[in-house]
Formats: C-alpha cells, structure tokens, sequence
C-alpha cells in the first residue's frame, strides 16, 4: 500500500494537477520532501504564500486542470488566505494542502507555534473560502476523503482544502481511486436544451454574453461552434476577456456597458434575448450596463444551474448543456440584421519621441503580437487592467472581478511554469505587493515579459479621490532592481524607447525582460477614462 503522501500526489496528477506551487515550514518539511524526491508533479517554491495562491491560480486557469498550494500551517496559510479568497470569487479550482500538528502534539497542553485562536481556527478560516474540506488524519478514510474532495474542486470549479498532519505522511493508505463525475438527468437536460432553442428560435436579436467559466470547464471550443452553428454573435464579460482566443471569427469584442465599444454595447443591450453562458453576474461585469441584466430576457447557465427567465435547473454542467445543445441545434443562417463587426484595435504607434500615454502601451504590444504572434498574458489590477482591453484579444487571467491586487507578477511565475511565455502588466502600486516574486525566474529558467506601469501613483485611486496626497508613490526605479535579482530591466519614457525595448524584451529568452514605462501621473488609459466617467454618472443617477 502506498504512503499518504505519494497517494495524496497520485491522485493530485489523476485529477489534472500539472505542478505544485509552495513555500515549506515544519508542518510540511515531510511532505515537501516526498513531494522533491518523487517527483510525481514539478514543484516551485516561491518567496511570500499570496504568490503561491497567485500563481496557483493562474496556472489552473490556463492549463484547466487544478492549481494546487503546498504551505505550512498557521503563519504560512494564513498567508493565502486572500489569494484563494480570490480564485474563490473568481471560479479557479486551487487545491490548497495546509500543514497541520500531529495528533501528539494536539493533545500536548501546550499552545503550539503557528497556532492562532485554536488548533482548529485554519480549518474554521478555510471553510469560508473553499467548497470542500478533509483533514487526513485517518489513513483508513483519507483516500476516499481527498477523491470526494478533488471532484468537487473539478465539478464546482472552487478551491478546496486538505489539512496534512505532519504525522501522517508516511501512513499506509489504500491508493485514491477517483469518483466518476456527476451527469445531467437526461430528461431535465433535454427539457431545458428545448427551452433554449425555443426562445432563440423565436428571439429577433439574440447575443451570447461568455465568462470564465467556460474556460474553467473547457468548453470554449464547443461554444464557439455552436455560436457559428447558430450564427449568434458573442461577446466576452469584463472578467472574461481573453476567452476565445483563437476564435476570432466568433467573438466581437468584449461588454463594458457605458465604458465600451458603442457597437457592442448595443449588441448586447439592444438584445431580446441574451444567453449568458459562464458568467459571474459581478458589478465589475453589469455595473456599468444602461440596461441591468433582465431575467425576462435572460439565460443564464453558471454554477452548474441554468436559470430561464425566474425558474432554474439545478444539477446541469455546462459541458453536459453544450454538447446537448450543439446535438440538438440545427444550423442557422445568420440573420442580416444581426452585425457581426469585431472590435479594431489600436495599431501602428509611432515611434517618436513624445512620452507615453497608457494607450499607447496597447498599441505597442499590439504592434509586437503582429510581429511575434499574440502572447498569452497575466495582468494586475490597475490602469494595467483596463489597458488590456485596448490590447488584441489574447488570452488573459486577471483578477477582473475579486480586483485584488498583487496577482499579475505571481501569476506570470506561474502561467510560465506551465511552459508558456506570458506578458506581464502590471502597475507600480502592484509591483510593490508581488513584484519581486521575479527574483525566483532565474531558478525555473522562466523568462516572462514584465511591463510595469510607472505612474508613481496609485493612480485608479486618484481617478476617484484627486485630492488625497497618499496616492503619490515614490519612484523606486524597479528597471535596476530587476538587473539585480536575475533579469534585465529597461526604463523607458518617450514611444520610441518603448517600442526598442519591447523588441529587445522579445528577442531575450532565457531570463525575464522587464520594461518600466514612465507615465505621468494623472493620465490614464482611455478605457479607464471611461469607465470613471460612466461609474460617477451611474452614482450620481443612484443619488438622485
Ligand atoms: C490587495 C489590495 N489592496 C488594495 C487595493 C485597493 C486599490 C485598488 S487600485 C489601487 C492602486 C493601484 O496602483 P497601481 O500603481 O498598481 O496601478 P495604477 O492605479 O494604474 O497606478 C489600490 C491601492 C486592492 N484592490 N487590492
Ligand atoms: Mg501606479
């Protein structure tokens, strides 16, 4: 019989785990030793526990298997708290694997090191911020325990939690045999994929609304089929930019109400009937809508439930809905009134010598994707974020509805250490909370693309608050920082700098690349500019 902890790594690989992420500590230097020396899933250590959740994170959400986050008990989970409360809010299924005391020390008397409120307050903190929990400390129950846990990391698409106590890890368990995962009810499925088709069928304007839960569930290819099967024009949320990615023909922008493309606010807000299919009803995504999302004219399949106008269907994965209606849709032909237009972005800066503006970062990425091929990107949240709406639509994990920052940077680490070669953007204000995390590339052999947004400022908190002198950060010149801790780092202030160093930053593998544009402070990018117009008019309509 195996140990636990080479059963517990087994069963981590068997459910789409591709890597570990972590930091060790007493509470699980036993287990991180099994989990060097087996070598059964690549693990990466970073410096501080929101890193790890970070990249965790991210690297679930592009690989589409489980980020998993290896820390130690108490200080080192505590830690992560935040990170996960993130990929809670935002749907990705990060298994977090927590130290824990023996069931010795448990019973010592003593108040043990890591220990908050009681030995038990991790597990309390964890449940609020995971949708299933085990503590292994039973080697006969542990095996069924982690199966029931990894399947509903995969079927919710939600962190869990698996507390390790460090005197189980060599504790002869039975291998983990994974549990098969939950099916539609026939019958429902086939009423509710009648439903749809029947109100599509009927619906003069209809559009398909997608967010990020069909990359979590890995249907984004069968959604753009059907999207062309039934000649429906598709936008993404906010918080789903970047789906599709290799759909151009599909998708026609991305839905940012009052703050976007004038044509695909209209095609969506002028609809009768919208299917929205993987998406978090967040404000980041609808408060800026001039028509709030509807239920008279709504489809929303999300959470593993389709809600029709005001009844629901409980039990129903998307993948099971998709494949259901694609079976069931004959093909249509695309009514002329329905425009198909996809949004243009910015290309063909100018390389001169006038400083840069935020929207000229775009229209320079956008101008290397042509030259480079489009790079699958992680961003911050900042003026960076709304920055990448200007920027083709590539594939992208950002925290466009949690809105926490200190992601981007981490979660390049690990979008990387997935085998790919993201670009990183990211503000000054960001760069400070996680940004050194890159210090740890040259270890892995990792190579992101850095562009830090230095406006010395917090600068989406004086677009609401000018007067507040806090806002005003110091230049700490992180182009030198990054020459020292294994990169190389350009600075770079008018177009022209902008557009060698991106080159350079391209052609340079084998190290990160970090590219600190100097921006003044008080402008913003262009989306961002609307966006604040179109939440303080929304506030002020809310006030009246
Ligand atoms: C963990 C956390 N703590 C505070 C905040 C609140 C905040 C939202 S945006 C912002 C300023 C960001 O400054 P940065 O320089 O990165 O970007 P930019 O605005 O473009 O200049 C703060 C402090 C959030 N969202 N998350
Ligand atoms: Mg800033």
């Amino acid at each position: 019989m195996p140990a636990l902890a080479h059963a517990l790594l087994a069963a981590l690989k068997d459910h789409g785990a591709r890597e570990i992420f972590g930091i060790p500590g007493d509470f699980v230097l036993p287990l991180f030793k099994v989990i060097e020396e087996s070598d059964i899933l690549p693990n990466v250590t970073l410096s501080h526990e929101p890193a790890v959740g970070f990249a965790a994170d991210a690297a679930a959400r592009y690989h589409g298997g489980l980020g998993v986050a290896v820390v130690t008990y108490g200080a080192g989970a505590f830690n992560l708290v935040n990170a996960i409360a993130g990929a809670y809010a935002e749907r990705s299924p990060v298994v977090v694997i927590a130290g824990a005391p023996g069931a010795r020390e448990r019973v010592s008397g003593f108040l043990l090191h890591h220990q908050a409120r009681t030995v038990d307050t991790q597990l309390a903190v964890f449940k609020e911020i995971t949708c299933d929990q085990a503590v292994l400390s039973d080697p006969v129950t542990a095996p069924a325990q982690i199966a029931r846990v990894l399947r509903s990391a995969r079927e919710m698409s939600l962190p869990v939690y698996l507390e390790f106590p460090r005197d189980m890890v060599d504790a002869e368990v039975e291998a983990v045999v994974p549990l098969p995962s939950r099916q539609a009810n026939q019958e429902a499925l086939g009423e509710c994929v009648e439903e749809i088709l029947g109100r599509i069928e009927r619906a003069v304007r209809p559009v398909i609304v997608v967010d990020v839960e069909i990359r979590r569930y890995g249907v984004e290819d069968r959604i753009a089929a059907l999207a062309r099967k039934l000649a429906l024009p598709l936008v993404t949320t906010f918080m789903g930019r970047g789906l599709l990615d290799k759909a151009d023909d599909v998708v026609a922008g991305t839905y940012l109400g009052a703050a976007g493309d004038p044509a695909i606010t209209q095609l969506v807000e002028d609809a009768d009937l919208v299917l929205m299919l993987g998406v978090i009803l967040s404000d980041t995504n609808f408060a800026l809508s001039n028509r709030a999302p509807d239920p008279r004219r709504m489809i929303l399949a999300a959470s593993r439930e389709v809600q029709i106008g005001h009844h629901v269907y409980r039990d129903m994965p998307l993948g099971d809905l998709i494949d259901a209606l694609d079976d069931r849709a004959t093909k249509r032909t695309a009514p002329t009134t329905l425009p198909r237009q996809r949004t243009a972005y910015p290309r063909g800066l100018v390389a001169d010598g006038q400083p840069i503006a935020p929207s000229d970062i775009a229209t320079a990425i956008n101008d290397m994707f042509d030259r480079h091929g489009r790079m699958p990107m992680t961003s911050d949240i900042g003026d960076c974020l709304f920055t990448a709406m200007e920027i083709d639509n590539t594939a992208l994990a950002a925290p466009g509805y949690y809105a926490g920052m200190g992601f981007g940077v981490p979660a390049g680490i690990g979008v990387a250490a997935t085998g790919l070669r993201p670009l990183v953007l990211v503000g000054d204000g960001a760069f400070q909370m996680t940004g050194w995390e890159l210090g740890n590339c040259r270890r892995y052999g990792l190579d992101p693309i850095v562009v830090v947004f230095n406006n010395c400022s917090w600068e989406m908190l004086r677009v609401f608050q000018p007067e507040s002198r806090f806002n005003n950060l110091d230049d700490w010149h992180y182009a030198d920082i990054a020459n020292s801790i294994g990169g190389t780092g350009e600075r770079v202030a008018t177009r022209a700098e902008l557009v060698a160093a991106l080159e350079r930053a391209a052609q340079r593998r084998g190290q990160f690349s970090l590219i600190e544009v100097m921006l003044p402070r008080g402008k913003t990018s262009d989306t961002l500019a609307r966006f604040v117009a179109g939440f303080k008019s929304a506030r002020e309509r809310m006030t009246k």
